[in-house]
């Protein structure tokens, strides 16, 4: 069974307040997907819909086919994060844990499975009101990994997690989409997104603003560049010159950056006006660019 999410022309209608505006796009299994959008873009509208925790006014969001809401063993299938986890005061991390075990018909045992899952053994028997930001955070993850699913879904997961928080999150998303699991998480940190998704959507004003691959929304955008090292600099640029939309920009440390074109044109350009290489390299582009660049105009609080 495919585990893919397919969102269709969803839309939710706040009084004059139109949240998610027509909204469609598709996320697969085997990759983590980066759900972004500036501030009240409904993002969190957006997930709450695919988790049939809010009623859309129009439209349908479906995992692996089927609504959340009729999802046989939603826990066995779904985990998800959508604020920092919530828990008695009182309670320790483990309890917290094993309850929601005992109610999802899971052994007690998983509890202490998904706590050292997340790095949280050491605090297993703390309670929660002790607990800062990163480990509530990460006991959020714990009690959506607690039924083995199959598609994850988090909202805003880096928030509060340190540096080496938010490394071990990245790792973490990273290997169970390399399982084959599916993994949509939303997040306002490009930098960060940049590293972890394969796949991105990006949405403004609750609307769909471009989806596809890291890479082909940065190309997309003339983002990606190319770097080149060479004795020749002049020869090289003179060949370019004839290449439609290229751009070439000399670097203070030597490097030429090459716009408008992939590395293998460049490379055949160079050889072709026999020009020496000492480098040729792809860079990817910066997402917070290209971000900004399409949502220009749209962030803000409506
Ligand atoms: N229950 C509600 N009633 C009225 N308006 C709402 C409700 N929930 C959300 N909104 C509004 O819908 C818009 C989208 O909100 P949402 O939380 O989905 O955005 P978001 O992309 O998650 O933003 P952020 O990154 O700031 O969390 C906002 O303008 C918000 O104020």
């Amino acid at each position: 069974m495919s585990d893919d999410i397919v969102v269709d022309h969803l839309t939710k209608q706040y009084k004059k307040l139109r949240a998610v505006d027509d909204l469609s796009f598709s996320v697969r299994s085997s990759r983590v997907t980066g759900f972004l959008g500036p501030n009240g873009a409904g993002k969190t509208t957006t997930l709450r819909m695919l988790l049939g925790l809010v009623t859309p006014t129009a439209g349908n969001a479906t995992i692996g086919g089927q609504k959340y809401t009729e999802l046989p063993d939603p826990i066995r299938h779904v985990g998800a994060v959508l604020e920092a986890s919530s828990a008695h005061r009182g309670r320790t991390g483990r309890n917290h844990l094993r309850m929601i075990c005992r109610a999802a018909g899971l052994p007690d045992s998983r509890a202490d499975e998904v706590l050292a899952l997340v790095g949280l053994t050491p605090a297993a028997n703390r309670k929660f009101k002790g607990f800062s930001l990163g480990m509530k955070q990460r006991l959020g993850i714990a009690a959506a990994m607690l039924g083995d699913p199959r598609v994850l879904i988090l909202d805003e997961p880096a928030n509060g997690l340190d540096p080496e928080g938010i490394h071990w999150m990245r790792d973490l998303l990273k290997a169970f989409a390399a399982e084959g699991r599916t993994v949509l998480v939303s997040s306002h940190l490009l930098g960060e997104m940049q590293l972890l998704a394969d796949d991105v959507v990006i949405v403004a004003a609750g609307k769909l603003i471009r989806q596809g691959p890291v890479d082909e929304v940065l190309g997309s955008m003339g983002a990606a560049q190319v770097k080149v090292r060479t004795p020749q600099p002049a020869e090289l640029t003179t060949a370019l010159a004839s290449l439609d939309g290229v751009t070439v920009a000399p670097q203070a440390d030597g490097s030429l950056l090459i716009s408008g074109t992939g590395a293998a044109a460049v490379g055949h350009a160079a050889f072709t006006a026999s020009v020496e290489l000492h480098e040729l390299a792809s860079e990817r582009g910066d997402l917070e660019q290209v971000f900004l660049q399409l949502t220009a105009g749209m962030a803000g609080i409506r």
